[in-house]
Protein backbone atom coordinates (compact mmCIF):
# COMPACT_ATOMS: atom_id res chain seq x y z
CA UNK A 1 0.00 0.00 0.00
CA UNK A 2 0.86 3.70 -0.60
CA UNK A 3 1.07 5.73 2.23
CA UNK A 4 2.30 9.12 0.64
CA UNK A 5 1.75 10.23 -2.53
CA UNK A 6 2.99 13.41 -4.03
CA UNK A 7 2.17 14.66 -6.91
CA UNK A 8 3.63 17.63 -9.04
CA UNK A 9 4.40 19.24 -5.75
CA UNK A 10 6.07 22.89 -6.35
CA UNK A 11 7.38 25.58 -3.80
CA UNK A 12 8.59 28.98 -4.81
CA UNK A 13 9.60 31.58 -2.41
CA UNK A 14 10.13 35.33 -3.58
CA UNK A 15 13.27 36.23 -2.83
CA UNK A 16 13.36 39.51 -0.90
CA UNK A 17 10.15 38.27 1.07
CA UNK A 18 11.85 35.27 1.88
CA UNK A 19 14.81 36.37 3.14
CA UNK A 20 12.55 38.71 5.80
CA UNK A 21 10.71 35.52 6.55
CA UNK A 22 14.01 33.59 7.20
CA UNK A 23 15.39 36.47 8.84
CA UNK A 24 12.17 36.64 11.21
CA UNK A 25 11.95 32.66 11.95
CA UNK A 26 16.00 32.94 12.69
CA UNK A 27 16.17 29.83 10.02
CA UNK A 28 20.11 28.59 9.80
CA UNK A 29 19.03 28.07 6.06
CA UNK A 30 22.12 28.65 3.72
CA UNK A 31 20.66 29.76 1.26
CA UNK A 32 23.05 28.85 -1.45
CA UNK A 33 20.88 29.43 -4.33
CA UNK A 34 22.49 32.58 -6.07
CA UNK A 35 18.95 33.30 -7.68
CA UNK A 36 17.88 34.27 -3.96
CA UNK A 37 20.28 36.76 -3.50
CA UNK A 38 19.86 37.94 -7.25
CA UNK A 39 16.83 40.83 -6.69
CA UNK A 40 13.15 39.78 -7.25
CA UNK A 41 13.20 36.62 -9.08
CA UNK A 42 11.52 33.49 -7.10
CA UNK A 43 13.55 31.08 -5.86
CA UNK A 44 11.56 27.25 -6.73
CA UNK A 45 13.05 25.47 -3.76
CA UNK A 46 10.58 22.34 -5.14
CA UNK A 47 10.00 22.12 -8.85
CA UNK A 48 7.43 19.83 -9.55
CA UNK A 49 8.54 16.90 -7.59
CA UNK A 50 6.40 13.45 -7.52
CA UNK A 51 7.09 10.73 -5.69
CA UNK A 52 5.23 7.53 -3.68
CA UNK A 53 6.16 5.83 -0.49
CA UNK A 54 5.07 2.70 0.72
CA UNK A 55 3.92 1.76 3.93
CA UNK A 56 6.84 0.36 6.22
CA UNK A 57 9.62 2.51 3.81
CA UNK A 58 12.50 4.36 5.51
CA UNK A 59 12.44 6.69 2.68
CA UNK A 60 15.10 9.44 2.00
CA UNK A 61 15.77 12.78 0.45
CA UNK A 62 19.01 12.84 -0.25
CA UNK A 63 20.59 16.05 -1.65
CA UNK A 64 23.24 18.77 -1.72
CA UNK A 65 22.59 22.20 0.81
CA UNK A 66 19.50 23.99 -0.96
CA UNK A 67 18.15 21.41 -2.73
CA UNK A 68 14.34 21.51 -1.21
CA UNK A 69 15.21 18.27 0.73
CA UNK A 70 13.55 20.74 4.20
CA UNK A 71 10.94 22.37 2.30
CA UNK A 72 9.57 19.05 0.81
CA UNK A 73 9.62 17.73 4.18
CA UNK A 74 7.56 20.93 5.66
CA UNK A 75 5.39 20.90 2.73
CA UNK A 76 4.17 17.26 3.82
CA UNK A 77 4.18 18.49 7.48
CA UNK A 78 1.84 21.56 6.69
CA UNK A 79 4.73 24.30 8.04
CA UNK A 80 5.02 25.49 4.25
CA UNK A 81 2.34 25.92 1.94
CA UNK A 82 3.02 25.04 -1.47
CA UNK A 83 2.14 26.76 -5.02
CA UNK A 84 0.43 23.87 -6.27
CA UNK A 85 0.39 20.20 -6.08
CA UNK A 86 -1.23 17.53 -3.88
CA UNK A 87 -0.23 15.76 -1.09
CA UNK A 88 -1.99 12.45 0.17
CA UNK A 89 -1.02 10.06 3.29
CA UNK A 90 -2.99 6.94 2.86
CA UNK A 91 -6.11 8.05 1.52
CA UNK A 92 -6.29 10.70 3.12
CA UNK A 93 -5.53 14.04 1.43
CA UNK A 94 -3.76 16.90 3.23
CA UNK A 95 -3.20 19.49 0.37
CA UNK A 96 -4.32 19.95 -2.98
CA UNK A 97 -3.51 23.20 -4.68
CA UNK A 98 -4.28 25.03 -8.03
CA UNK A 99 -6.54 26.88 -9.65
CA UNK A 100 -9.37 24.88 -9.14
CA UNK A 101 -9.38 23.04 -5.92
CA UNK A 102 -8.00 23.87 -2.33
CA UNK A 103 -7.54 21.69 0.55
CA UNK A 104 -4.81 22.62 3.06
CA UNK A 105 -4.81 20.94 6.45
CA UNK A 106 -3.37 22.90 9.05
CA UNK A 107 0.07 20.85 10.64
CA UNK A 108 -1.99 20.56 13.66
CA UNK A 109 -4.38 18.24 12.53
CA UNK A 110 -2.02 16.32 9.89
CA UNK A 111 -1.31 13.91 13.00
CA UNK A 112 2.31 12.99 11.72
CA UNK A 113 5.22 12.61 13.96
CA UNK A 114 8.27 14.95 13.47
CA UNK A 115 11.76 14.90 14.52
CA UNK A 116 14.34 18.54 13.90
CA UNK A 117 18.00 18.65 14.00
CA UNK A 118 17.22 20.54 17.06
CA UNK A 119 15.44 18.34 19.24
CA UNK A 120 13.49 20.43 21.36
CA UNK A 121 12.60 18.43 24.00
CA UNK A 122 10.62 20.47 26.79
CA UNK A 123 13.21 21.14 29.23
CA UNK A 124 11.10 21.56 32.23
CA UNK A 125 9.50 18.32 31.68
CA UNK A 126 10.83 14.78 33.15
CA UNK A 127 11.58 11.84 30.22
CA UNK A 128 7.82 10.59 31.29
CA UNK A 129 6.27 14.17 31.02
CA UNK A 130 8.01 14.90 27.43
CA UNK A 131 6.58 11.33 25.85
CA UNK A 132 3.29 11.80 27.47
CA UNK A 133 2.30 15.30 26.63
CA UNK A 134 0.92 14.88 22.94
CA UNK A 135 -1.52 12.58 24.25
CA UNK A 136 -2.22 13.69 27.06
CA UNK A 137 -3.15 17.55 24.87
CA UNK A 138 -4.73 15.60 22.02
CA UNK A 139 -8.89 16.32 22.44
CA UNK A 140 -10.96 15.00 25.48
CA UNK A 141 -12.51 12.75 22.30
CA UNK A 142 -9.48 11.07 21.18
CA UNK A 143 -7.34 11.28 24.50
CA UNK A 144 -6.35 8.04 25.70
CA UNK A 145 -7.06 7.31 29.48
CA UNK A 146 -4.84 7.79 32.05
CA UNK A 147 -4.00 4.43 32.44
CA UNK A 148 -3.41 3.91 28.68
CA UNK A 149 -1.51 6.62 28.42
CA UNK A 150 0.81 5.05 31.02
CA UNK A 151 1.58 1.52 29.23
CA UNK A 152 1.55 3.19 26.33
CA UNK A 153 4.48 6.08 27.37
CA UNK A 154 6.22 3.11 29.24
CA UNK A 155 6.12 0.74 26.13
CA UNK A 156 7.83 3.78 23.95
CA UNK A 157 10.52 4.73 26.32
CA UNK A 158 11.61 0.63 26.97
CA UNK A 159 11.72 0.63 23.13
CA UNK A 160 13.65 3.80 23.06
CA UNK A 161 15.95 2.26 25.93
CA UNK A 162 15.32 5.28 28.17
CA UNK A 163 12.32 3.46 30.80
CA UNK A 164 15.21 3.81 33.51
CA UNK A 165 15.78 7.43 32.65
CA UNK A 166 11.45 8.11 33.14
CA UNK A 167 11.86 10.59 36.11
CA UNK A 168 14.69 12.11 35.23
CA UNK A 169 14.42 16.14 34.15
CA UNK A 170 14.64 16.01 30.39
CA UNK A 171 18.04 18.17 30.28
CA UNK A 172 19.90 15.81 32.80
CA UNK A 173 20.16 13.63 29.51
CA UNK A 174 23.23 13.18 27.04
CA UNK A 175 22.72 14.38 23.27
CA UNK A 176 21.91 10.72 22.02
CA UNK A 177 19.06 10.53 24.91
CA UNK A 178 17.77 13.67 24.05
CA UNK A 179 17.26 12.83 20.67
CA UNK A 180 16.21 9.50 21.48
CA UNK A 181 13.55 10.98 23.95
CA UNK A 182 12.29 13.27 21.01
CA UNK A 183 11.71 10.29 18.53
CA UNK A 184 9.99 9.10 21.41
CA UNK A 185 7.89 11.25 21.70
CA UNK A 186 7.16 11.35 17.79
CA UNK A 187 6.42 7.94 17.75
CA UNK A 188 4.14 7.57 21.07
CA UNK A 189 1.24 9.18 18.58
CA UNK A 190 1.43 6.06 16.61
CA UNK A 191 1.63 8.45 13.37
CA UNK A 192 0.81 6.99 9.88
CA UNK A 193 4.11 8.66 8.62
CA UNK A 194 6.86 9.95 10.73
CA UNK A 195 9.03 13.47 8.64
CA UNK A 196 12.73 13.29 10.46
CA UNK A 197 14.60 16.06 9.31
CA UNK A 198 18.73 15.56 9.91
CA UNK A 199 17.46 14.31 13.02
CA UNK A 200 21.21 12.91 13.61
CA UNK A 201 23.33 15.84 12.47
CA UNK A 202 24.02 17.57 15.47
CA UNK A 203 25.77 14.45 17.37
CA UNK A 204 29.24 13.13 17.32
CA UNK A 205 30.61 11.01 14.80
CA UNK A 206 30.22 7.70 16.67
CA UNK A 207 26.54 8.68 18.27
CA UNK A 208 25.45 9.42 15.02
CA UNK A 209 26.54 5.58 13.60
CA UNK A 210 24.86 4.09 16.71
CA UNK A 211 21.85 5.67 16.51
CA UNK A 212 21.88 4.93 12.69
CA UNK A 213 21.80 1.55 13.44
CA UNK A 214 19.17 2.14 16.00
CA UNK A 215 16.83 3.91 14.03
CA UNK A 216 17.24 1.64 11.33
CA UNK A 217 16.06 -1.16 14.24
CA UNK A 218 13.23 1.27 15.61
CA UNK A 219 11.68 1.68 12.34
CA UNK A 220 11.42 -1.86 11.49
CA UNK A 221 10.12 -2.71 13.98
CA UNK A 222 7.81 -0.52 14.67
CA UNK A 223 7.06 -0.50 10.97
CA UNK A 224 6.53 2.79 10.82
CA UNK A 225 6.95 4.88 7.45
CA UNK A 226 9.82 7.66 7.88
CA UNK A 227 10.55 10.13 5.13
CA UNK A 228 14.12 10.71 6.69
CA UNK A 229 15.75 13.84 4.91
CA UNK A 230 19.79 14.46 5.07
CA UNK A 231 22.67 15.46 2.76
CA UNK A 232 25.13 12.67 4.11
CA UNK A 233 25.06 10.13 1.50
CA UNK A 234 26.31 6.98 4.13
CA UNK A 235 23.37 7.81 6.47
CA UNK A 236 21.21 7.61 3.62
CA UNK A 237 22.67 4.48 2.27
CA UNK A 238 22.59 2.51 5.64
CA UNK A 239 19.03 3.81 6.30
CA UNK A 240 16.72 4.42 3.44
CA UNK A 241 15.06 1.78 2.00
CA UNK A 242 14.51 3.50 -0.71
CA UNK A 243 16.24 7.05 -1.72
CA UNK A 244 15.26 10.19 -4.02
CA UNK A 245 18.19 12.38 -4.93
CA UNK A 246 17.46 15.84 -5.09
CA UNK A 247 19.10 18.82 -6.99
CA UNK A 248 17.98 21.92 -7.69
CA UNK A 249 14.55 21.18 -6.29
CA UNK A 250 14.00 18.09 -8.65
CA UNK A 251 14.10 14.44 -8.19
CA UNK A 252 17.21 12.91 -10.23
CA UNK A 253 16.72 9.48 -9.19
CA UNK A 254 14.96 7.39 -6.71
CA UNK A 255 15.70 3.58 -6.14
CA UNK A 256 17.07 1.46 -3.39
CA UNK A 257 20.11 2.38 -1.96
CA UNK A 258 22.51 -0.39 -3.79
CA UNK A 259 20.83 0.38 -7.27
CA UNK A 260 21.31 4.00 -6.81
CA UNK A 261 25.00 3.33 -5.82
CA UNK A 262 25.77 1.14 -8.37
CA UNK A 263 23.45 2.14 -11.12
CA UNK A 264 23.67 6.38 -11.07
CA UNK A 265 21.45 7.94 -14.10
CA UNK A 266 23.78 10.86 -13.81
CA UNK A 267 27.04 12.44 -13.19
CA UNK A 268 25.54 14.11 -10.59
CA UNK A 269 23.70 11.68 -8.98
CA UNK A 270 27.13 9.00 -8.81
CA UNK A 271 29.78 11.77 -7.53
CA UNK A 272 26.69 12.92 -4.68
CA UNK A 273 26.58 9.24 -3.39
CA UNK A 274 29.93 8.59 -3.53
CA UNK A 275 33.63 8.43 -4.82
CA UNK A 276 33.95 7.10 -7.99
CA UNK A 277 36.00 7.05 -10.71
CA UNK A 278 35.06 8.91 -14.15
CA UNK A 279 35.99 7.83 -17.27
CA UNK A 280 35.06 9.71 -20.70
CA UNK A 281 34.94 8.69 -23.60
CA UNK A 282 33.67 7.15 -26.80
CA UNK A 283 31.22 3.84 -27.44
CA UNK A 284 33.92 1.92 -29.43
CA UNK A 285 31.06 -0.97 -30.09
CA UNK A 286 28.67 -3.63 -28.65
CA UNK A 287 28.53 -7.21 -28.25
CA UNK A 288 25.55 -9.08 -26.57
CA UNK A 289 25.13 -7.63 -23.23
CA UNK A 290 28.64 -5.85 -23.19
CA UNK A 291 29.57 -2.59 -24.47
CA UNK A 292 33.61 -1.30 -25.31
CA UNK A 293 34.18 1.97 -24.52
CA UNK A 294 37.79 3.94 -25.59
CA UNK A 295 38.72 5.61 -22.79
CA UNK A 296 41.75 7.70 -21.42
CA UNK A 297 42.88 4.39 -19.79
CA UNK A 298 42.35 2.44 -22.67
CA UNK A 299 39.55 0.16 -23.40
CA UNK A 300 36.72 -0.40 -20.84
CA UNK A 301 33.79 -3.17 -21.50
CA UNK A 302 30.61 -2.82 -19.53
CA UNK A 303 27.58 -4.49 -19.22
CA UNK A 304 24.69 -2.74 -20.11
CA UNK A 305 21.25 -3.12 -22.14
CA UNK A 306 21.01 0.44 -23.35
CA UNK A 307 21.12 0.57 -27.03
CA UNK A 308 23.98 3.58 -27.49
CA UNK A 309 24.84 3.96 -31.12
CA UNK A 310 29.11 3.57 -32.04
CA UNK A 311 30.93 6.63 -31.31
CA UNK A 312 28.73 8.11 -28.66
CA UNK A 313 30.24 10.51 -25.99
CA UNK A 314 29.51 8.46 -22.76
CA UNK A 315 31.18 8.32 -19.48
CA UNK A 316 32.57 4.83 -17.60
CA UNK A 317 31.81 4.95 -14.29
CA UNK A 318 33.38 2.50 -11.85
CA UNK A 319 33.20 2.59 -7.75
CA UNK A 320 37.07 2.73 -6.04
CA UNK A 321 36.27 -0.39 -4.36
CA UNK A 322 35.59 -2.46 -7.32
CA UNK A 323 38.57 -2.24 -9.26
CA UNK A 324 41.13 -5.14 -7.77
CA UNK A 325 45.08 -4.07 -7.70
CA UNK A 326 47.91 -6.14 -7.90
CA UNK A 327 51.88 -6.30 -9.07
CA UNK A 328 51.22 -9.12 -11.00
CA UNK A 329 49.36 -9.56 -14.49
CA UNK A 330 45.87 -11.64 -14.34
CA UNK A 331 45.95 -12.15 -18.21
CA UNK A 332 42.78 -13.53 -18.73
CA UNK A 333 40.29 -10.32 -17.41
CA UNK A 334 37.91 -8.36 -19.77
CA UNK A 335 39.29 -5.07 -18.04
CA UNK A 336 42.93 -5.01 -17.02
CA UNK A 337 45.07 -2.03 -17.28
CA UNK A 338 48.80 -1.66 -16.43
CA UNK A 339 49.44 1.55 -14.55
CA UNK A 340 51.72 3.33 -12.16
CA UNK A 341 51.01 3.83 -8.69
CA UNK A 342 51.29 7.74 -8.07
CA UNK A 343 49.72 8.16 -4.53
CA UNK A 344 48.14 6.25 -1.74
CA UNK A 345 46.09 6.91 1.47
CA UNK A 346 45.90 4.78 4.35
CA UNK A 347 42.19 5.80 5.74
CA UNK A 348 42.23 2.85 8.92
CA UNK A 349 40.09 0.15 7.16
CA UNK A 350 41.48 0.91 4.08
CA UNK A 351 43.91 2.03 1.81
CA UNK A 352 43.44 3.98 -1.44
CA UNK A 353 46.02 3.94 -4.42
CA UNK A 354 45.72 6.13 -6.99
CA UNK A 355 47.09 4.72 -10.33
CA UNK A 356 47.90 6.39 -13.44
CA UNK A 357 46.46 4.46 -16.36
CA UNK A 358 47.04 5.93 -20.30
CA UNK A 359 46.24 9.62 -19.88
CA UNK A 360 43.77 8.98 -17.16
CA UNK A 361 44.09 8.68 -13.46
CA UNK A 362 41.90 5.42 -11.04
CA UNK A 363 41.41 5.59 -7.69
CA UNK A 364 41.20 2.18 -6.14
CA UNK A 365 40.63 1.28 -2.76
CA UNK A 366 41.52 -2.38 -0.79
CA UNK A 367 42.32 -4.10 2.24
CA UNK A 368 44.65 -1.97 4.05
CA UNK A 369 46.94 -5.77 4.53
CA UNK A 370 47.93 -4.49 0.43
CA UNK A 371 50.18 -1.19 0.80
CA UNK A 372 52.00 -0.62 -2.85
CA UNK A 373 54.68 2.20 -2.99
CA UNK A 374 54.30 5.06 -5.39
CA UNK A 375 56.49 4.71 -8.72
CA UNK A 376 55.57 0.99 -9.15
CA UNK A 377 53.98 -0.73 -12.18
CA UNK A 378 50.38 -2.48 -11.27
CA UNK A 379 48.00 -4.05 -12.87
CA UNK A 380 44.09 -2.82 -12.39
CA UNK A 381 41.31 -5.23 -13.58
CA UNK A 382 37.62 -5.33 -12.57
CA UNK A 383 34.45 -7.11 -13.87
CA UNK A 384 32.06 -5.63 -17.13
CA UNK A 385 29.41 -5.79 -14.57
CA UNK A 386 30.63 -3.47 -11.86
CA UNK A 387 31.13 -0.44 -14.47
CA UNK A 388 28.37 1.82 -15.24
CA UNK A 389 27.67 3.60 -18.38
CA UNK A 390 26.59 7.31 -17.52
CA UNK A 391 24.91 9.99 -19.51
CA UNK A 392 27.38 12.65 -20.80
CA UNK A 393 25.80 16.09 -19.04
N1 LIG B 1 11.60 30.77 3.85
C1 LIG B 1 12.35 30.84 2.75
N2 LIG B 1 12.46 31.98 2.02
C2 LIG B 1 13.19 32.07 0.91
N3 LIG B 1 13.90 31.03 0.41
C3 LIG B 1 13.86 29.88 1.08
C4 LIG B 1 13.10 29.71 2.28
N4 LIG B 1 13.25 28.42 2.71
C5 LIG B 1 14.07 27.83 1.82
N5 LIG B 1 14.44 28.69 0.86
C6 LIG B 1 15.31 28.42 -0.30
O1 LIG B 1 14.78 27.30 -1.00
C7 LIG B 1 15.83 26.45 -1.42
C8 LIG B 1 15.64 25.06 -0.84
O2 LIG B 1 15.80 25.14 0.56
P1 LIG B 1 15.67 23.86 1.53
O3 LIG B 1 15.82 24.36 2.93
O4 LIG B 1 14.45 23.12 1.21
O5 LIG B 1 16.95 23.02 1.09
P2 LIG B 1 17.63 21.78 1.80
O6 LIG B 1 17.94 20.84 0.71
O7 LIG B 1 16.79 21.28 2.91
O8 LIG B 1 18.96 22.41 2.38
P3 LIG B 1 19.77 22.13 3.77
O9 LIG B 1 20.39 20.76 3.61
O10 LIG B 1 20.78 23.22 3.78
O11 LIG B 1 18.80 22.19 4.89
C9 LIG B 1 17.12 27.14 -1.02
O12 LIG B 1 17.58 27.91 -2.10
C10 LIG B 1 16.69 28.01 0.14
O13 LIG B 1 17.54 29.10 0.30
Amino acid sequence: MTMLTITNLVKSFGSEAGKRAKARSGSSKKGTDAGQDAGPARVFAVNDISLEVGEGEMFTLLGPSGCGKTTTLRAVAGLERPDSGRIVVGDRPLFEGGSTRHLNVPANQRGLGMVFQSYAIWPHMTVFDNVAFPLQVRKRATRPGKREIQERVAKVLETMELGHLADRQATKLSGGQQQRLALARAVVIEPPLMLLDEPLSNLDAKLRESLRYELKRLQRDLGITSIYVTHDQIEALALSTTIAVMKEGNVLQTGRPRQVYETPNSKFVAEFIGTSNFLRGTVAGREGGNVDVDTEAGRVRLESSVNIPVGEEVIAAVRPECLEISTTRWGNRPNEWAGTVTNRAFLGDAVDHIVRVGQGSLRVRGNPATSIEPGTEVYLATDPSKVTLVPVG
